[in-house]
């Protein structure tokens, strides 16, 4: 099989590491959920790589990574011996998937997305940020994503449901 990528991009707490490890869980035997390497600890349901700011700076700067960027003051990178000639899964910044579109043929792109209040109470219930955090979050502006072959997904539903509608959806772009 070609090697293809599927993008999850979407602004934080619309529960892309929500839907992921469903997928992971249903999934994990027929795709390969990328795990990323972030200079701060993972919560419950990420599956990343932790390491400290110097550890990064050395493996990016050995050309280690596809991919790099910062996001609320922590280093994100995706590997380049973590993309197997298989599907791959990756939660990245949506200022990267170009990174992607260049490297590989076959890029697809989910934007997860909810409407903003619903946004506001995850963030509150997750209980991650402060409320001043949040509020910054929130308040960022998202111009259109740029991409090749973008799909939208709607994650408004309960957990179970939208759960069950994005796996439809990997398995769906695995055949394509
Ligand atoms: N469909 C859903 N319905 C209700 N709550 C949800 C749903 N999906 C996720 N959540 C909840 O929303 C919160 C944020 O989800 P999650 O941490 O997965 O977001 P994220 O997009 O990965 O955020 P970040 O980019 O900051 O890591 C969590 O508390 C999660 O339990």
């Amino acid at each position: 099989m070609d090697t293809k990528i599927v993008l999850i991009v979407g602004p934080s707490g619309v529960g892309k590491d929500t839907l992921l490890k469903s997928a992971r869980k249903e999934l994990k035997g027929e795709v390969n959920f990328v795990r990323r390497y972030i200079t701060r600890k993972p919560d419950k349901n990420e599956k990343n790589y932790f390491l400290d700011d110097f550890a990064f700076e050395i493996l990016k700067h050995n050309s280690f990574f596809a991919s790099t960027w910062n996001a609320h003051g922590n280093y994100y990178g995706i590997a380049k011996n973590s993309i197997k000639n298989k599907v791959n899964v990756i939660s990245i910044s949506r200022s990267k998937i170009s990174d992607f579109e260049k490297l590989y043929d076959k890029v697809y792109t989910i934007n997860i997305t909810v409407p903003k209040e619903e946004l506001r109470n995850r963030l509150l219930l997750r209980k991650r940020e402060s409320i001043e955090e949040i509020e910054k979050r929130l308040n960022r502006s998202y111009e259109k994503i740029e991409a090749k072959k973008l799909i939208e997904f709607d994650n408004s539903k309960d957990i179970e449901e939208s759960s069950k509608e994005f796996i439809n959806l990997i398995k769906k772009l695995s055949l394509e």
